[in-house]
């Protein structure tokens, strides 16, 4: 294990050994149950030095210079941390990689047995990687009744509450002011983008239809975003800079709108670039009134390059709802439809806040110490 090479310079770096110092998380420093920093890192003197630096068999032993404070750095801790010399990237994306798709994947259904989910957590672990990695994942042999697909939901973690309440069981009688509850085709988008924090998960399941048509339509949007940026460049760069303001205004006392004001489509990670989610609702966007003038052809021609990609039918999954056959998706990244409907159709489902999915998806597949160790 190589001794960071901040220690090796002649006169360590003031703050290279406070940061050290910072970082101790020895039972004085760090709550070791809660894993919150217990030192006051504003009382430690920022010239701080190691008086000794050792060795042992499982990492750094280091005596300060202010108080004889004793700290230890377990290897697999500095291998994981250390930034001089970098050995891990701290930027790696989390699990396996994403597998993104077009239609083709009708054949290949990404889906598990209701009771592998409810019975054992390594059921529960292969449902949420299938939405890791695909973006969706369908549920079969689920209970037609909402107490189970409640209970299903429950099994990632809490429902997320909204204006449409927390378990939603809907029908087209526009019991909330939003053209999901009527029987009106609905292009491919992502719900909740007025949210300052769009919605994580989404789940639906039909309980009853006694009508025609009312298939459901899945988008990639990572796989829609890659081709919009292989094949038009600049409407990419116009759709990740050009923030959409979007609304929901429909039902009495409600007014929401997103923190800040308006969000771009493309949203990228600040500092790999890699893109973390797809805001996209052309129904709910609000009035474009902050362009400036030379700014609006560009828009139009990259919502419009856009719309070309996410309505070509290669990047089209078009299913029929069954009842028993529950899907869920990631509302940051999956684009959901229907076409229009006829008769009684009856839905149930919830939203999962994306926070509280990627926590349960964590501690599904790292151990606990592995996940400590991380922090
Ligand atoms: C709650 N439930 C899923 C039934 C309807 C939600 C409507 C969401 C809205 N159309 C949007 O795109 O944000
Ligand atoms: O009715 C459906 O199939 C989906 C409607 C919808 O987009 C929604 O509820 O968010
Ligand atoms: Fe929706």
């Amino acid at each position: 294990m190589p001794l960071p090479s901040f220690f090796m310079r002649d006169e360590p770096l003031i703050s290279h050994s406070f940061w050290l110092r910072d970082h101790c998380h020895c039972p004085e420093c760090y709550h070791s149950v809660t894993k919150q920093r217990l030192v006051n890192t504003f009382k430690i003197p920022r010239d701080i030095k190691p008086k000794s630096v050792t060795l042992s068999s499982t990492g750094l032993d280091v005596i300060w210079d202010h108080e004889n404070h004793k700290s230890h750095y377990p290897y697999s801790w500095l291998n994981k941390h250390s930034y001089d010399p970098k050995i891990t990237d701290p930027y790696l994306p989390e699990g396996a990689p994403k597998i993104t798709w077009d239609n083709s994947i009708a054949s290949n259904l990404p889906e598990v047995a209701y009771k592998d989910v409810m019975d054992s957590d390594k059921g529960l672990a292969e449902w949420l990687n299938n939405i890791h990695i695909y973006g969706f994942s369908f549920v079969s042999g689920v209970p037609v009744t909402t107490e189970a697909t409640e209970e299903l939901a429950k099994r990632i973690s809490f429902i997320r509450e909204t204006h449409y309440g927390g378990f939603w069981d809907f029908t087209s009688d526009l019991g909330h002011g939003d053209t999901a509850y009527t029987d009106l085709a609905l292009g491919a988008h992502t719900d909740t983008t007025y949210f300052t924090d769009p919605v994580g998960l989404q789940m639906f399941h039909l309980l009853h239809h006694d009508g025609e048509g009312g298939h459901n339509l899945m988008v990639d949007g990572f796989h829609c975003a890659k081709i919009l940026k292989e094949r038009h460049p600049s409407s990419y760069k116009t759709l990740s800079e050009i923030g959409i303001p979007a609304h929901s205004a429909g039902d009495p006392s409600t007014h929401i709108i997103p923190s800040p004001r308006r969000n771009p489509i493309l949203n990228h990670d600040p500092v790999t670039r890699d893109l973390v989610q797809v805001r996209f609702n052309n129904d709910d966007r609000s009035t474009m009134d902050h362009l400036e003038p030379e700014q609006i052809d560009a828009f139009y021609n990259a919502l419009f390059d856009w719309n070309k990609v996410l309505t070509d039918e290669k990047n089209l999954l078009w299913t029929k709802f069954q009842p028993g056959r529950v899907l869920i998706f990631d509302n940051w990244r999956c684009l959901h439809g229907r076409s229009a409907f006829t008769g009684k159709r009856r839905m149930c489902g919830a939203y999962t806040n994306w926070d509280d999915y990627r926590s349960r998806w964590r501690t599904l597949n790292t151990s606990a110490e592995q996940l400590a160790e991380d922090l």
